[in-house]
């Protein structure tokens, strides 16, 4: 089984120059039982202010649990969970201000109507009615404000739904399966809207099935299997622990790169297949050593990438049983 474990990542601090008070989410070695059955398996990591972590995993993986961890919901049966330098159980009444969530399948009272729902969570969080007013322009929600819930349609909920877990502008914005529902250009705004709430220091975990919109959006991934931790890191850091090769393709001659002392290893059928942190130096020796400079690099998606990842895991589960 892969496991990419937090290496020093491009542009963040390493572990050890980010301090505490930036360490907004820190789960360490969390397991959690419902009743026998064991949910969450010794998991650990972390999340700095102002970075986006998205939790991946098959449906019952632990994803939910975790989510609801975090938000000091749920006690974990053992391991220790602090949010924003406090452990979450402890300062839950505080933060409920700091913390945006948003629940898998949210439902609010359909009575009420959608200006009504958000008035009441504002009155809960401290929020003005002006930010009620504003969110509810922004989410395309302002011809149907006031109208009731259940004459809304799934995607208008959803909308609402995010409104609400920004409302008080939180330290910390917990989204379970946030895009479901939402059309293209929603999800969209919807991570533009995370974009920002990232600039102002928020730490983002997002929970989703949705992996190529996820992609272009996170810092780090965290991939769960079984209640486990089966991968973490970056994109090019999973792109590392998985086994799906790197290729590059070329419209020239491929002649130089054949008898390229360096680069004929890596050579086969045609192309380039090579594991993902050879790119630089493969690069290199195309342009300097081959003179070819019209190629196309094709990186292994993470969609690819958690599919190789979870069989990977699969495969190491069905050998030692
Ligand atoms: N209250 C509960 N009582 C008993 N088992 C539970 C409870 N809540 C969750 N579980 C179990 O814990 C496991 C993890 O559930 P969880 O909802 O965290 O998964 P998930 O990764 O969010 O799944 P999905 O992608 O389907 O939403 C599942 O096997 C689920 O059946």
């Amino acid at each position: 089984m892969s496991t990419a474990t937090p290496q020093p990542r491009g542009n963040h601090r390493s572990r050890a120059e980010t301090t505490m008070s930036e360490l907004a989410i820190q789960l360490t070695d969390v397991s959690l039982k419902y009743n026998d059955f064991t949910a969450l398996d010794g998991v650990s990591f972390d999340v700095e202010a102002g970075q986006t972590m998205a939790l991946l995993g098959h449906n019952g993986a632990g994803k939910s649990s975790l989510i609801k961890i975090i938000l000091g919901l749920i006690m974990p049966t053992s391991g220790t969970v602090n949010i924003l330098g406090q452990n979450a159980q402890e300062s839950q009444a505080h933060n409920s201000v700091r913390l945006g969530y948003l629940p898998e399948d949210a439902n609010f009272y359909d009575k009420l109507t959608g200006c009504e729902v958000l008035s009441y969570f504002a009155a809960l969080k401290g929020v003005n009615q002006p930010r009620v007013a504003s969110l509810i322009e922004e989410f395309g929600l302002e011809y149907a404000q006031h109208r009731q819930l259940k004459t809304y349609s799934k995607g208008m909920k959803q909308r609402l739904g995010v409104a609400q877990a920004i409302l008080s502008e939180p330290k910390v914005l917990l989204l379970d399966e946030p895009t479901v529902g939402l059309d293209p250009q929603a999800s969209q705004f919807l991570y533009g809207k995370i974009n920002q709430l990232k600039l102002a220091g928020c730490a983002v975990v997002i929970s989703t099935h949705e992996l190529s919109l996820a992609e272009s959006h996170l810092d780090r991934a965290l991939i769960m299997a079984k209640g486990k931790r089966l991968a973490i890191g970056s994109c090019a850091e999973l792109r590392n622990a998985s086994s799906i090769k790197t290729r590059i393709h070329f419209s020239e001659l491929s002649e130089r790169v054949k008898t390229n002392a360096y680069l004929q290893q890596f050579y086969q059928d045609g192309l380039l297949q090579f594991d993902a942190d050879k790119k630089v130096d493969i690069v290199k020796h195309l342009v300097s050593q081959c003179q070819i400079f019209d190629f196309e690099i094709k990186e292994p998606r993470l969609e690819d990438i958690y599919h190789d990842l979870m069989g990977q895991s699969l495969r190491s589960s069905v050998e030692q049983s």
